[in-house]
């Protein structure tokens, strides 16, 4: 960087259309003409800051090295001569969306001091009133009115324990392990689920993630939209040969070229082998209406505009984070395209300088919300599923996670114990894990309350992860269960105050479809 030239804030002002882009981050100028058609978050967003200081809008989302690592040489066109800078331009810099690194600092010094923080509820208690009012939003909320988001953990809690007395379960006999995919041991059966811009969180986001999942012994999946480079994150797990583990998300793109290019690089790269799972996202073929997430947004941008010297035409509508992040999404992306990613991902994998692996890489697809889909899922080749609804993120009233989990268990029994099934949404106690593993599920995931966890970088990652390891050791332990993945089953909970909400068959239990036009 130091070889770079130096260059005035009227040299960055004069590449300020869209197809000759130029802005600063960090002090550094980049040509985003070419990457502006492709950046994930749409063009807009980078227009809004062409030919200006986009540091602080960028890091409230992106990780240091993400811009640098994406962008080749050729397109680090300068440093910024700081000399130059006028106080119009200074104000125009701190026109931020938010602040960055989770919160501004002294917010931070306010944060619940992590050895209070004895459930996963209370890093989002603690994270509220700390974190900018555009990140709390994204990260909390779920879809519409919310509704999926809270039914995903309301209908656990009406599931009751059915525990076993006068067991011998003394510490030495428990056992939590499980091992995913016939090869991935964990600790637990707990993942981290994806979250894209983890770093509104926290600094460190996926990293602190990488690391504290590594240390406790559960696995981490990476989104396609992680706010640090796949590479950087993977970097922070030992090697493959020490245990490394990690699953990756995939948002298929619209131009399945860029998926493939991003496959290979990320299976066939220095840390290909640490990926144990491609989990293919299918719940959200377009983005979903994040009513808080715009909200915030459309404020946020109402101050920058104003400091920028923008005037707003009243029409536009500044879409969330959310919305920002899944705007490359093929919609078009369907159950014969599973073939192109089988394709794609075995080629990606071959190309690793160890040469194929011996087996093929796990392809789950991530979404699942009715029970035909978990059997097309498995019909289509997928060596697992995902049954979750985006934690309310993707359509708003969907089944809860619990229930479509129950729903397989009446319409499409035969996938249980043929393919992984991993669940995620609105799963907050140990207790809850212990629920989804007796009826069925091989893993759990949880989102928010890692994304929370970061706040405190990795001793926050990993004291989530400790909290709920506690939780389910003393509910098997209450329960009567020693060996978690051997001795749970249906028989230790009662689902009777929901059953009556779990579909007895693929088709609605009275209501025909009509033909239309009515026959008058
Ligand atoms: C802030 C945030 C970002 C997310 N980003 C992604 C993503 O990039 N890809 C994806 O497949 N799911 C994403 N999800 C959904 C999670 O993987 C997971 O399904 C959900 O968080 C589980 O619900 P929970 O947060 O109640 O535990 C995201 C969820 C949140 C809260």
């Amino acid at each position: 960087m130091a070889s770079l030239p130096l260059l005035s804030i009227d040299d960055v002002g004069a590449h300020n259309k869209l197809d000759d882009l130029w802005l600063v981050v960090d002090n550094v100028v980049y040509d985003m003409t070419e990457f502006a058609q492709n950046h994930p978050g749409g063009v807009e967003v980078l227009l809004r800051f062409a030919g200006r200081d986009a540091t602080r809008v960028y890091n409230s989302v992106h990780g240091p090295s993400l811009i640098s690592s994406e962008l080749d040489a050729t397109k680090h066109k300068g440093r910024l001569d700081v000399g130059t800078i006028t106080p119009q331009w200074a104000s125009t810099a701190m026109a931020s969306d938010a602040d960055a690194d989770g919160g501004d600092a002294q917010k931070q010094k306010e944060r619940t001091p992590l050895d209070e923080i004895v459930n996963l509820s209370d890093f989002a208690a603690a994270a509220e009133p700390v974190l900018p009012v555009q990140a709390w939003s994204y990260v909390s909320t779920g879809t519409e009115d919310n509704i999926t988001r809270d039914a995903n953990t309301e209908l656990l809690r009406r599931i009751w324990l059915r525990p076993a007395v006068l067991r011998d379960v003394s510490l030495p006999r428990m056992d939590l392990r499980t091992t995913l995919f016939g090869t991935v041991p964990l600790k637990m059966p707990v993942y981290v689920a994806p979250t894209g811009a983890t770093r509104t969180g926290g600094k460190d986001g996926e990293l602190a993630i990488a690391r504290g999942a590594s240390a406790a012994g559960i696995m981490q999946v990476i989104s396609t939209v992680a706010s640090y480079p796949y590479n950087e994150i993977l970097a922070q797990m030992p090697s493959a040969e020490d245990g490394g583990q990690a699953m990756f998300q995939l948002y298929v793109d619209r131009d399945h070229r860029r998926s493939e290019a991003l496959l290979t690089k990320l299976l066939a790269g220095p840390h290909g082998r640490k990926i144990k799972a491609v989990l293919v996202t299918v719940d959200l073929p377009v983005s979903s209406k994040r009513e808080a997430d715009e909200r915030a947004r459309a404020l946020i941008a109402k101050k920058r505009d104003a400091a920028l010297g923008i005037v707003p035409d009243g029409k536009k509508k500044e879409a969330g984070i959310a919305r920002l992040n899944s705007s490359f999404i093929d919609s078009a992306f369907s159950w014969e395209d599973l073939k192109w990613l089988r394709k794609t991902v075995d080629a990606a994998v071959a190309q690793h300088p160890q040469g194929p692996p011996p087996a093929p890489l796990p392809i789950l697809a991530k979404g699942i919300q009715r029970a035909e889909d978990a059997r097309l899922a498995m019909q289509h080749g997928c060596q697992g599923i995902v049954v979750s609804n985006h934690g309310g993120r993707a359509a708003d009233t969907a089944s809860p996670a619990i229930l479509t989990l129950l729903e397989m268990h009446r319409c499409c029994p035969e996938v249980f114990g043929r393919i992984e099934i991993l669940i995620d949404g609105g799963f907050r106690r140990g207790s809850d894990v212990l629920k989804a593993i007796c009826l069925g599920a091989s893993a759990v995931g949880m989102g928010r309350p890692f994304v929370y966890s970061v706040g405190y970088g990795q001793a926050g990652v990993e004291q989530a992860a400790s909290i709920l390891y506690d939780e389910i050791l003393t509910t098997m332990r209450l329960c009567g269960l020693t060996n978690l993945m051997r001795d749970a089953s249906p028989d230790y909970v009662n689902t009777g105050d929901i059953d009556h909400m779990v579909m007895s068959s693929l088709h609605h239990p009275y209501a025909k479809k009509p033909v239309w036009p009515a026959k008058l």
